[in-house]
């Protein structure tokens, strides 16, 4: 709590959007964050969802395309730029396109970094199947295409914070909440 109040008058009511790779905990740690904070959570991928009216990320790829779901998550980030106290976990692929960095920093961005082999890790126990660019070419996709990795981002200046995550037990990460402060 004392932490919270440390942060809270530096991010003066601004938005904080954590970024990353997919599966790197950015609704977990989102979550606590919020709930720490007193900030309401949102879910980028759930909001365009909702206004696509189709019920995962996997199935508007499908039914539509990326460049439509892509559509749709600019303007859902857009209208939260113009929103306060909020915690956004983005899509994994929100930060490939330019017109979303602009939005994102109006608020404070966190990069969370997680070693490619947790992320690998991760994604296994669930599956792939919610997964649709793990679905769109043979091959490693992390590998083939310009995926939002750490190197491609690291020196933009939208990125304000780097987060580095490292493997927690959910238990620990969900009664600890200190070390996400
Ligand atoms: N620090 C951590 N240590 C261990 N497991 C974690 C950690 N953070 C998240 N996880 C687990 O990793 C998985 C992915 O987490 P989460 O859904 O929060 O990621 P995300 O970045 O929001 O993913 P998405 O790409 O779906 O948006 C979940 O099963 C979650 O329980
Ligand atoms: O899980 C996936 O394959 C994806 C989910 C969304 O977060 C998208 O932003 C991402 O590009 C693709």
């Amino acid at each position: 709590q004392q932490k919270a109040e440390d942060v809270l008058p530096y991010l003066n009511d601004r938005c904080v959007y954590l970024v990353g790779m997919m599966g790197s905990g950015k609704t977990t740690v989102g979550k606590i964050i919020a709930e720490v904070l007193g900030y309401s959570f949102f879910d980028s991928d759930k909001l365009v969802e909702q206004s696509v009216g189709i019920p995962s990320v996997a199935e508007i790829f499908q039914v539509h395309s990326e460049a439509f779901f892509r559509d749709n998550e600019s303007e859902v980030l857009r209208d939260l730029s113009s929103m306060h106290r909020l915690i956004v976990a983005t899509g994994g692929g929100a930060v490939i396109r330019p017109i979303n960095w602009s939005y994102m920093r109006k608020g404070l961005t966190i990069w969370l970094d997680v070693p490619l082999d947790a992320l690998a890790r991760r994604i296994a126990a669930v599956g792939t199947a919610s997964r649709p660019l793990l679905h769109q070419e043979s091959g490693d996709p992390y590998a083939k295409r310009p995926m939002p990795n750490l190197q491609h981002f690291l020196n933009k200046e939208w990125i304000h914070m780097l987060m580095l995550m490292p493997e927690y037990p959910l238990k620990i990460l969900h009664s600890n909440k200190d070390i996400m402060m």
